[in-house]
Formats: C-alpha cells, structure tokens, sequence
C-alpha cells in the first residue's frame, strides 16, 4: 500500500516535472523568457562593467545593514546600475567567481538570444566551456593575487577562488597549485581544440628539427640555412632527407609516403608538367604519391623548398566546414498519457491466455512478458508434447479472448524454442525520434548509412544501415505511418551526414509529402542540370532522373575501375589519403539516396519506363554508393513486381488490409495484424522485426530542414548528369552533319585514341561537359570513323590506332 502510495507521488512529480517542461514550448512564455533573459544580461554587464569604476566607493554601503541598504532611500551608490547593480556586482565579483563571473551574463544573454531565434554558439557546448573557464579563472586568479585581498574592494577570483585556492596551495603547495593550473589548462584546450594538439607537439618538433639539422649532417644538396629558417616539415627526419627508395614509395606504406610527400610538396610545382607526367606514368595513373618522383631529381633546386606541413588528408567536408549538424533540441519529447502498462493488465492478460489455452487443451510450463512501447509480448513455454501448429491454429481464438485487434502469434520464436504472442497494449506509447536520436545505439552506430527506425518490441533502439540493407522497399494502407516513417529515415540520416557526404534524389508525385525538404536543395539534393524542381513530381522528368542516375552509376563504377577498388567506401578511402588525383577525373562520391514516394502511382503512369531504370539500379548500384528507398500504399503483385521483389532485399510494412498485401510485401502474414500508428514489420532476408516506428511531426521535420537550410550552402545541388534517351545514342551515323562538328570535336579524338576507349562518361569527365553534348560528340566520332557503334553499356571500340592515323584524317576532313 505504501509502495503504491510513493509511486504515485513520484508520478504526481514526474507529471509536474514534465508540465514545467511542456511550459518550455510554449512560444509566448519563450519569447518573454527570452526578452527577460537578455535585458537581465544586460543590466548585469553594465552592473559589472561600472563595479571596476564604481565599486571602491561603493564598498562602504555594504556595511549597511540588507534591508536599510535596498529600502532607505538617502542610502545612495555610485553604480551606474543603482543599489541593485552594486548589490549584484558585488555578489558576482566577491562572493562568487570574480572577474570570471562575467561568463554567467553571457550564458544568460545567449540562452535568452536562443529563446529569441537567433542562435550564435551552440548552448550546450558553450555553457560548458563557459562553466570550466569560469572555474579555472577563477582559482587562478585568486591563486596569483591571494595575498592581497584584504585592502582590495574587489577580489579578481571571488570567494569561489580564494576558499578553492587557499585549500589547494595547503593541500599540494604553491608549486602543485601551479603544475596543476597549467596541466588542467593543457588538457582543457587538448579536449577543446582540436588543432591544439597538433599545435602543442609542433612546439617541440620544430624545435628538435632545428637541433637535429643544426647537429647532424644534412644530404649536401639541400640548402641548411633555408630549411633552419623556415622550420621543418612535421615527420622530417634523416632517413627522409636522404634518397628515397623507388619501392617503399609505390608500397603501402603511409607514414613514409607522408613523410616524403609532405617533404616534395612544394617541389613539385617547379617540375616542368612534362616531367611529371613521365613519372606519373611510371608509377601508375591515379597515384596521388607519384609527385614524390622529382625529389630524386638532382637538378631540382632544393634552396627552394618551403618545408610545408605534410599534406593532410582530404577533407570532404572542408567546403562546408563551417556547417553544424541538426541539433538534438530541434525535436520534440512526444509524450503520450500513460503509456505505461499496468500489472492488473499483464495479469489480466496472462489469465486470459492461460486459459484459452486450456479451452483447447493446451498446457503451458511457464509463461513470460516483455513489455514493448505499443505491444507486450508473452512468451510460452508449451508443456511437453503440445504441438506448435496447434496453438497457431488458435490465433483467431486467443484473439477474440483477448478482445483485443492485432494479436500476432509467432510459433515458435527464431531461435528460441518458445512460443511468442504479442498483445498490443491498451495504451501504446510514442517512441519520440528525439529519444532515438539521443540513444547510445545510434550515438555510437558505426555505420555508413545509419536509420534509426524506432523502439522493438523489447524496447530496444532498432538501427540499421541502408548502405548494407542495401535497397527498402516500405508499404502500408493509407494513415499507418509511411509519411512519418520516411521522415524518420531522412531525419536519421540528416544528423549524421554532413552535406558532402549524403545527397538526396526525393520523388514524389503526390507533390505534397516531401515538398518539406525542398529548402535542402543546395547541401543535400541533386537533380538533373535543368530540373527547376529540386523534388521531383512529374513522371516523366521521374523517368529521366532515374535513368541519369544509371549514368551516374556506370560513371561511378568507370572511377572504381580506374581506382582498382570494389566499392564506394576504398574508393573513397584512397581519394581522402590523397592516392587519387582529382585531376583525372576522381571526386569524392557522396551516398546517393533515391526516395520515392507512392511508387504505385509511377508504375502506373509509367510502368517499364520506371521499373527498367529502378531494376537496374537496385542490382548494380550498391557497390557505387546509390540505394532506394520506396513506398507504397499499394502493396500488389503487379506494383511490387517480382523483379522490384527480388532487388530490394529489406522490406517495412506498416499495417496493411489484408494477408494478401502482407504477404506481397513481406513474404509473410502478419503486417494485416498490426496496430497502425507507425507498428511495422522489418524483414531483413529470414528475420522479421516488430518495430515502433519513432514518431517525427512536421513541425520537427521544418525546425530540422529550415536549421540546416539558413547555413551556408553549395552553390547548386549536386547535379546529375545529363541523359540522353537510348534512340539519341544508337541512331545513325549518317543523321550526323559532319560539317558542323562540335568545337571538341578534335580533342576529343585525341583523347579517346589516346586512352583508346571509347566511352561518352570519359569525354563528360575530361571537359566537364553533359552527358548530352558528350553524346553528340561521340556520334560525330561514330561518323567520322573514329569510333564504332555503340554497344549497349560496353565503351565503343577505337578504329584508329595512333595520333599520326588521327591527324591524316582531320586533314582529310579540313
Ligand atoms: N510512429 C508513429 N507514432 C505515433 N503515431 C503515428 C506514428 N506514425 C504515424 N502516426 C499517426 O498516424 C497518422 C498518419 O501517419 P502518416 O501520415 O505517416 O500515414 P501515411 O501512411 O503516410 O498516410 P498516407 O499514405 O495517407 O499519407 C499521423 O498523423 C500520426 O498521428
């Protein structure tokens, strides 16, 4: 009775607690706070700021008596800010942190700022930062000008940093007091700062390099006094001063590559460019590491090296470097009434169960529940000898009994051995995204491509990473949570990625689900060259797209080629460190993610148009970084066709209408058995999840897209390249006018005998043209006899063998 009795009061406090959150959201009370907060802010500085002018004459009011110093008026101060600005300098000045507490106007003005809109600094981080200095300041200097605080009407660490400082110097000394301000200080500003570190050891590295080149014997031909005066390169030490072996260069070995090219970097330029080719063709196309090769070059003229910093890794992000990730605080807490079940209704519950069981003469040995946040799960152990099929069959009944919609019996549980029956509750809860977001399993998920889809019926996180699902297909009836069961994929990846290293390709021909997102345009999407649109909604543009993103794909697997990697993730590994030159064609490739809303409504407009490309894609483009996403509300045989089936491996299904549609999706009954509101099944190959899909309002969706859509952004989105229909491609040499040939027409030859390839993406590459123009190029080529027909996927063969051949025919053409 008196447990009840506690547990009650403590839900009373938890209700309290959360009203006084709720409170929070009102956007009146925030923007009064706000106001309150900044103008509080500010008449504390100009407190604080006169105290330094003012407070000596002040000091003697404070010998008056408190309630004499606020209510008798001939009681006068100096403070700009009146008795109040000199009551609360003080208090912060000599009682708190010092001069340090001036650290808490700021916090108070940035917090009211953030109430008020306008967002400078992260909150979190700066309050923490502000709290340490605040800290630290204040002992230190309590610490250095201890001794003279007793005539001083200001005390510059507080009383904070005179009790800390004073029992610190007893407990380890004037000399330990100063090695640990100093230390704590290192290791604040390591934590902080990143560059710090770095910084920090350059410090001593740059001094040892001085001793070591000023001691030791250095390589004749470099010029010392140069390299003296202008500090060494980071790793620089005599093994890499001396000449480099051919072979330790072309071996993996990154810490001598960084050394020897973080030594030749500024070499390089003074090479002529026909001398580097020279070595870049010795050592292989795309390597990065070959511009070491001139360093053995005696002619080089070292006296001129500027010994730079090694060349650190690329930085995708470093063209938006600036951008912030989508803050936890821009979600909402999704609160339900209760959503607690109770134990009258797990007892309940089991009675019932246990006893429709023994209607049908089926004996238990033991039953378990596990309580999910929409549906508890009771686990049984049959008594020997029952058979599963028997309890199966009984679904329908146990149902009844229960009274209750959406029971679903799995007999038996993979791997387990036990019989599950899982009972919808009768208050579900909402899995907030906010507290997804927040879990430690998404925190922590390692993935390339992780989705934080919701709570399983254990209550555990569920995440999973799309790079490896590696296609989605996600259906359910109208009003069972698909919209906000895409939002919460995009969600989950948006606080994730940054901008370079996601795009997404969104298509929706309702034009009204993720028309949201279209303010993402110039960090997150792409779209064809002249699409307006940035979501795509008309079938035909649809069709396009699809089939430039094809384009795409075949590009992409042309640089894996090149790159001799299997995937987007070496690929991308070799690019960052540098063993890619971007001067051949190479970029970083962001994940590409297809999103299509209502796939029915293409496939019918459509039909093969769309389902060729998407079939396509779906086999192929997982290597290259490109997956798909897509929904349905129709989840039928000639929709979800077989070759659509067999491509996308994971499948979400919210509830459906019927075991048929279930079965379409899934492969299996039981999404006809689900509760609606976001309760799906994920079916990843053999296993079947029950998930509470996180619950993501459009609000939270707009705070997210407009968070990110005020930073500084791309110049466009992410532009696929161009598609020209197949017709373009295969007609007829003879349509060609060779007359008017297009102005690369000639360079274009050049390079594809050169390379003796005749591929329309290497031409795209090499001028940075559209896939359009590249086309026509290529059919010119065609009628000029330099290439042969097209050839489906494989590159046209090369008909001339030489430039020399090459010339003879410009000349005949000219
Ligand atoms: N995960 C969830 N948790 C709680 N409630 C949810 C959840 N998902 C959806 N709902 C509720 O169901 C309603 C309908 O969801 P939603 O708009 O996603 O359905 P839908 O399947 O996309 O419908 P339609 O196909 O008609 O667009 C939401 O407004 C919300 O109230």
């Amino acid at each position: 009775m008196a447990k009840k009795q506690t547990s009650k009061q403590t839900g009373s406090v938890q209700n309290l607690f959360r009203e006084w959150l709720h409170s929070f959201k009102d956007v009146k009370f925030q923007f009064v706070t706000g106001v309150l907060s900044v103008a509080l802010s500010v008449m504390m500085f100009v407190a604080y700021l006169s105290f330094f002018f003012t407070g000596a004459a002040d000091k003697s009011r404070f010998d008056i008596p408190f309630g004499e110093f606020f209510t008798d008026s001939e009681v006068k101060v100096e403070n700009w800010m009146g008795k109040l600005g000199a009551f609360m300098a003080d208090v912060m000045f000599n009682r708190w942190f010092g001069v340090a507490s001036v650290g808490m106007v700021f916090i108070l003005f940035l917090g009211g700022m953030r109430l008020l809109g306008a967002r400078f600094l992260p909150l979190r981080k700066s309050l923490i930062h502000t709290f340490v200095l605040m800290l630290w300041l204040s002992i230190s200097l309590a610490f250095v000008f201890v001794s003279r605080v007793d005539d001083q009407y200001l005390m510059l660490g507080g009383a904070h940093g005179y009790y800390v400082s004073n029992w610190m110097i007893a407990l380890m000394g004037y000399t330990g007091l100063t090695i640990f301000l100093l230390v704590s200080l290192i290791i604040y500003l390591a934590v902080s700062f990143d560059g710090f570190i770095n910084w920090f050891k350059g410090l001593f590295r740059r001094k040892m390099a001085n001793e070591s080149l000023v001691s030791n014997s250095v390589p004749e031909k470099h010029d010392e006094s140069v390299l003296v005066e202008e500090g060494e390169p980071d790793d620089y030490d005599e093994e890499s001063a001396s000449e480099p072996d051919m072979s330790s260069l072309v071996a993996n070995e990154p810490e001598i590559d960084q050394q020897f090219f973080s030594y030749t970097r500024s070499v390089t330029p003074e090479i002529p460019v026909e001398h580097r080719d020279e070595f870049e063709n010795r050592l292989g196309d795309d390597n990065f590491r070959v511009e070491v090769a001139p360093l053995m070059d005696a002619d080089v003229d070292l006296g001129d090296v500027n010994a730079g910093e090694p060349l650190s890794d690329y930085d995708e992000t470093q063209e938006l470097s600036s951008y912030r990730f989508p803050e936890l605080e821009l979600l909402d807490e999704h609160h339900s009434d209760s959503g607690e079940v109770s134990n009258e209704e797990l007892l309940a519950n089991k009675e019932r169960i246990v006893r429709t069981l023994e209607d049908y003469k089926i004996s238990i040995a033991s039953i378990k529940a596990t309580i999910g946040p929409t549906v508890t799960l009771y686990e049984i152990v049959p008594a020997p000898g029952v058979r599963i099929s028997k309890i199966k069959n009984l679904e329908d009944d146990i149902a009844l009994s229960l009274s209750a919609l959406g029971i679903r019996i799995i007999a038996p549980i993979p791997g387990k051995g036990t019989i599950g029956i899982e009972v919808p509750n009768s208050e579900p809860m909402v899995v907030s995204m906010r507290d997804i977001i927040a879990s430690k399993k998404y925190q922590t998920a390692k993935y390339d491509l992780p989705i934080a889809f919701g709570k399983t019926i254990s209550n555990e996180t569920f995440v999973l990473d799309l790079a490896k699902a590696p296609h989605m297909l996600v259906a359910g009836a109208t009003g069972q949570g698909k919209s906000v069961g895409l939002n919460a994929i995009i969600t989950s990846l948006l606080y994730k990625k940054h901008p370079s290293q996601l795009k997404f390709v969104l298509v929706d021909p309702k034009k009204v689900e993720l028309n949201i997102y279209s303010q993402l345009e110039r960090h997150f999407l792409a779209k064809m060259p002249d699409e307006e649109e940035p979501i795509i909604t008309d079938v035909q543009r649809v069709v396009s797209t699809l089939n430039s993103l094809t384009v795409e794909m075949d590009s992409r697997y042309d640089l894996l080629k090149q790159a001799q990697v299997r995937n987007i993730k070496e690929y991308n590994h070799k690019f960052v460190k540098r063993q890619l030159n971007p001067e051949r064609g190479h970029r970083f490739l962001p994940y590409i993610v297809v999103i299509i809303d209502e796939f029915a409504d293409l496939i019918m407009t459509a039909g093969k148009e769309v389902e060729l490309p998407i079939a396509r894609i779906a086999q192929l483009a997982r290597a290259v970084g490109i997956h798909m996403i897509i929904a349905t509300q129709r989840p039928s045989t000639n929709i979800i066709t077989g070759v659509i089936k067999a491509n996308f491996p994971t499948r979400v299904a919210f509830k459906v209408a019927s075991m048929i549609d279930s079965r379409t999706i899934l492969d299996s009954p039981g999404a006809n058995q689900l509760i609606g509101r976001g309760d799906m099944l994920i079916s990843q190959g053999s296993d079947l999840v029950r998930v509470q899909c996180a619950f993501v309002d459009t609000p939270e969706v707009e705070k997210i897209v407009e968070f990110i859509g005020s930073q500084r952004a791309y110049p466009s989105a992410m532009l696929l390249p161009e598609y020209v229909g197949a017709s373009s491609e295969g007609s007829e040499p003879g349509e060609v006018d060779l007359s008017k040939r297009d102005s690369m027409f000639e360079e274009a030859a050049r390079i594809v005998v050169a390379n003796q390839s005749g591929s329309t993406s290497l031409i795209q590459r090499r001028f940075s043209i559209g896939y359009n123009r590249a086309g026509r190029i290529m059919d010119q080529l065609e009628a000029a006899g330099v290439v042969g027909p097209f050839e489906g996927s494989k590159a046209r063969q090369v008909l001339v063998q030489d430039e020399a051949h090459l010339e003879r025919l410009f000349s005949a053409m000219r």
